[in-house]
């Protein structure tokens, strides 16, 4: 009897381990098919235009913000930015293509370290496995370079706090002018992809600096020569209400992004437009966009009809239905890929920055997001929005529901990956 309770037992398990591998092995194994399919249809495939606005730049508070939604007009401005520096560049990328834009770059940061300015540079050392390491050596010893590591956790391999990607892309230039937003740097984003950066002048500079000075110390020591200095900012002499950089810091456990977003969401009482390249939020995230459809704000989520990463599109796909039946309109762009990180809300609180709407971005990564609370500012994005919207195809609920069962039955699939993005 004890022999028979024990065999049952044990086939019992056997069962439930089964099932728990197929659980989690399945997706895994669709989603490696599923991207390199992927790889193999894009190769040759030309790039088509998308619309675009030019630089506008409006004043708030102190200073000015100039928003780019095309990677030339944005790579002209910081390389002039870079050229014109005459005492400090901080310059911060998550993917640095050793391309002809990446080149371009490194000579600018070359050129104004040998004219005696003092250039920082940090990239992320995961995001550039695919580069050629022979790209980052040749940087002469008066640029200094931080390489976030691909593996940061040491002995500590259970402190998630230090398994975090640097996914920020900053650059500063003296005390004067600061860039945050979407774009890495790379030669496709330069005319290919559709992305939102901004420029920023005035207090706010001292946020963006302080953000790359806090992270450059954090890791210094063990990155760089154990005599190298660290950075020093003065206090901020000027706060300015308008403008706020919140900071994602996993290594201190600082997630304000997404409460930024649930926050400016959740008091919404006319609109609610975001654009973001890849959508894979929590459920209490989810649960805040229905919320803000449901008591008649008017929700639009504009996303990639097709990113350049084809398992986060079907992931994201996985939550259209709910979107939809709690009345929030997916506008789906054309053509391009849309990479931007951006948010209006009530036609006054906007935020521009690196972090996407997916679990990596919001509770794993390093990120930085501009808040800004200012109409002129947030009319601008609106009307980048309107331009981009006439780019889309708006997605209805008996499109979506009419779509092939190996769709759902993909979705379904692909679903327990949701927490791993
Ligand atoms: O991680 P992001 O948002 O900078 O996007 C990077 C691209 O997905 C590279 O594949």
């Amino acid at each position: 009897m004890a022999h028979r309770d024990e065999d049952s037992l044990a086939g019992l398990r056997t069962v439930l381990r089964r099932v728990l591998l197929t659980l989690v092995g399945v997706p895994f194994i669709v989603a490696i098919a599923m991207s390199l399919v992927d790889s193999y249809r894009r190769r040759g495939k030309r790039p088509k235009p998308f619309p675009t606005t030019p630089p506008r730049t409006v004043a708030v508070g102190d200073g000015d913000v100039t928003t780019y939604t095309f990677g030339r007009d944005l790579y002209d401005d910081m390389i002039a930015a870079i050229e014109g520096a005459e005492r400090q560049i901080l310059f911060e990328t998550y993917i640095w293509k050793a391309d002809a834009t990446g080149e371009r770059f490194k000579r600018a940061l070359i050129a104004a370290a040998e004219r005696g300015v003092d250039v920082h540079c940090i990239y992320d050392g995961f995001a550039n496995l695919v580069v050629s390491p022979a790209f980052f050596q040749r940087f002469p010893s008066s640029v200094k370079v931080l390489r976030y590591p691909v593996y940061s956790a040491g002995w500590r391999f259970f402190d998630l706090r230090r398994y975090g990607r640097d996914h920020r892309k900053i650059l500063v230039v003296d005390d004067n002018v600061g860039f945050v937003g979407g774009y890495n740097i790379g030669s496709a984003y330069e005319s290919e992809w559709r992305d939102t950066h901004v420029r920023i002048t005035g207090p706010a500079v001292w946020d963006l600096k302080r953000a790359f000075a806090d992270f450059w110390n954090l890791n210094r020591r063990r990155r760089l020569r154990s005599s190298e200095r660290p950075l020093l900012l003065e206090t901020a002499s000027t706060w300015e209400p308008r403008v706020r950089v919140q900071r994602n810091v996993p290594r201190l456990w600082m997630f304000p992004i997404r409460a930024m977003y649930i926050e400016a969401i959740n008091r919404a009482s006319r609109n609610v437009w975001m654009t973001q390249a890849y959508f894979l939020p929590d459920e209490d995230f989810i649960d805040a966009v229905k919320a803000a459809a449901r008591r008649g704000v008017d929700v639009r989520l504009l996303l990639p009809l097709k990113s350049n990463h084809i398992v986060a599109d079907w992931i994201s796909r996985g939550y259209f239905t709910q979107l939809l039946d709690a009345g929030v309109r997916i506008l789906r762009y054309r053509d391009a890929m849309v990479h931007a990180k951006t948010a209006t809300v009530d036609g006054t609180w906007a935020t521009v920055g690196t972090a996407n709407i997916d679990r990596l971005s919001l509770s794993g990564n390093f990120e930085i997001n501009v808040e800004i609370i200012d109409e002129a500012f947030a009319r601008e994005l609106e009307e980048i929005f309107e331009t981009d919207q006439s780019h889309c195809l708006e997605l209805t609920s008996g499109e979506w529901e009419a779509r092939d069962m190996h769709r759902k039955f993909t979705e379904l699939v692909l679903a327990p990956l949701r927490p791993l993005l």
